[in-house]
């Protein structure tokens, strides 16, 4: 195997979100098999990477082995990037009905969706980041509301919550981060 981070056959997915986890898991069936951890995770202020990176220390840290984390982040262009990782707390407090109105009195509405997949080896390995990102527009809800701002994010003409689950995973954030580690972990899984 070339040398760098080696990763056990079953991986340990630290999250809490139910709908990230049943997309990861469609996304990287008969790949690697993942199980499921949901360890209440500090989450730091900070860019995008020193968010996910900080994330996932303290992930290996808490199970004192390998992990996977991954951080989503909605960005909008109008109000320089943010709320880009922060958007969790934005959506709890407006919830998908209201989210539009953050952009209410701007005229460009565009978003990105960034996913930031890291591998951690176990406590003091420095982790390893994979990153998808989607641009997409800011919009009146649509479609079921069961996952966070789905209803929200346009993407050619669609809202994620308006397209099926396969469609959303081949063209979302999650889903072009995903295929970048899954071409890192042709080479790196462990088969002993
Ligand atoms: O409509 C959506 N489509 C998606 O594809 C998606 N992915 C994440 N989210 C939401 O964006 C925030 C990220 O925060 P986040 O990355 O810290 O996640 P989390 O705290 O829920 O779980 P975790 O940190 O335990 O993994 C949370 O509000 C998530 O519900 C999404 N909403
Ligand atoms: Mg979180």
């Amino acid at each position: 195997m070339a040398p760098g981070p080696t990763v056990p056959k079953h991986l340990n997915f630290i999250t809490g979100n139910k709908n990230k986890l049943a997309e990861v898991q469609a996304i990287l069936e008969g790949v690697i098999e993942l199980r499921n951890q949901n360890v209440d995770l500090v989450e730091i202020q900070g860019t995008i990477e020193e968010v996910t990176r900080d994330k996932c220390r303290r992930a290996a840290e808490a199970i004192q082995g390998p992990v996977l984390v991954e951080d989503t982040c909605l960005s909008f262009k109008a109000m320089n990037e943010l709320p880009g990782p922060y958007i969790k707390w934005f959506m709890l407090s407006l919830g998908p009905l209201n989210i539009h109105k953050l952009l209410s009195g701007f005229p460009d509405k565009s978003a990105t969706a960034i996913c930031t997949f890291a591998y951690c080896e176990g406590p003091g390995h420095e982790p390893v980041l994979f990153q998808g990102k989607t641009d997409g527009l800011l919009v009146e809800s649509r479609g079921p509301t069961v996952f966070g701002w789905d209803s929200c994010f346009e993407y050619e003409g669609k809202t994620y919550a308006e397209m099926d689950k396969s469609e959303k995973n081949k063209i979302s954030h999650r889903g072009k981060a995903l295929d970048k580690l899954k071409e890192w972990l042709k080479s790196r899984v462990d088969e002993e």
